[in-house]
């Protein structure tokens, strides 16, 4: 039985893990951190399950007082980050799916979790369908190096651009480095009319009501184009990816960052 804490338990991701991991056999919610809702328990909470889970609005206080194997992060980078470091200092394992934490905070919480001699991970995206799609553009940067990143999200998201940007924008950077593209000479009429920048590749970020989370990777090459893309329907397309990496926690060493490395 592995025993987990969540942070975020209100949060669309957190209530769709909650109900995950209350499905699952080998899975026990031990407690929820929450910034709202301190004392009280699961079931107070309209939308929820009917569960005596204590709810912590103090993470410290939560993973002291709380004994916990896994900690599930479903909330924003500046918290999630506290949150995590909070964790390993007491031996929990992190899961972290919150994205947007800086690449001296991922090397930090790397470093804190050999200290702690336990695991975790730090994963942009749980959706396989992502991770392949990431992986699919790697292997495809090789040969067709210029390439633009267009994220689309939900109007709600906070970051931007997006984990999986960042960690597509990673990956490729793996295979072909540093690569002007676009005119030499190219200007903007309109400030950030040509997206972020990342080594080079261009990363381009949507937010409207209606979309969940969507990716897509276009490619030129003389007289062509490539377009590998993927959308997550819902937020059940994480769910899986998440289950996973609770359980490979367990049996980690170091604080793994992408999904990719595991599967
Ligand atoms: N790795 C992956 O595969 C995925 C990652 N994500 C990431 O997961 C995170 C959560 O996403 P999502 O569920 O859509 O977001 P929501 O906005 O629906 O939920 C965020 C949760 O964080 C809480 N929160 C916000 N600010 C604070 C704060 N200052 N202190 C404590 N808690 C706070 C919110 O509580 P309150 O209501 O009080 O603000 C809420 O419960 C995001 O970082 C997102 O990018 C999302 C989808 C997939
Ligand atoms: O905020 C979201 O919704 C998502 N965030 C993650 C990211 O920043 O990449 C993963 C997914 O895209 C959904």
């Amino acid at each position: 039985m592995i025993n987990i804490i969540i942070a975020g338990p209100r949060g669309k991701m957190g209530k769709a893990a909650i109900n995950m991991i209350c499905g699952e056999d080998t899975f026990r919610l031990v407690a929820c951190i929450d910034r709202i809702n301190n004392g009280k328990t699961l079931k107070e909470i309209d939308g929820l399950p009917n569960l005596d889970i204590p709810i912590y609005d103090d993470a410290e206080v939560c993973f002291q007082s709380t004994n916990a194997d896994v900690f599930v992060d479903l909330t924003i980078p500046e918290v999630g980050f506290l949150h995590t470091k909070a964790a390993i200092k007491q031996g929990i394992r992190p899961v972290v799916g919150t994205s947007g934490f800086t690449s001296e905070q991922i090397a930090e919480l790397k470093l804190l979790v050999k200290d702690n001699n336990i695991g975790g991970i730090i994963a942009p995206n749980f959706a396989i369908g992502a991770v392949l799609m990431m992986k699919f553009a790697q292997m495809a940067a090789k040969y067709l190096p210029d390439v633009e990143i267009i994220e689309k999200h939900h109007d709600n998201k906070l970051d931007a651009p997006s984990g999986t940007a960042i960690k597509t924008a990673e990956l490729i950077r793996e295979v072909r480095g540093y690569k002007k593209q676009g005119h030499p000479e190219e200007k903007e009429t309109i400030n950030g009319a040509r997206g972020g920048e990342l080594d080079g590749m261009r990363i381009h970020s949507v937010r409207l009501p209606g979309l969940v989370a969507h990716q897509e990777v276009v490619f030129g090459g003389a007289g062509q184009t490539l377009s590998i893309k993927h959308d997550s329907l819902n937020r059940s397309s994480f769910m899986d990816g998440i289950k996973f990496s609770i359980h490979k926690s367990m049996d980690l060493d170091e604080l793994v960052y992408g999904l990719e490395n595991i599967i």
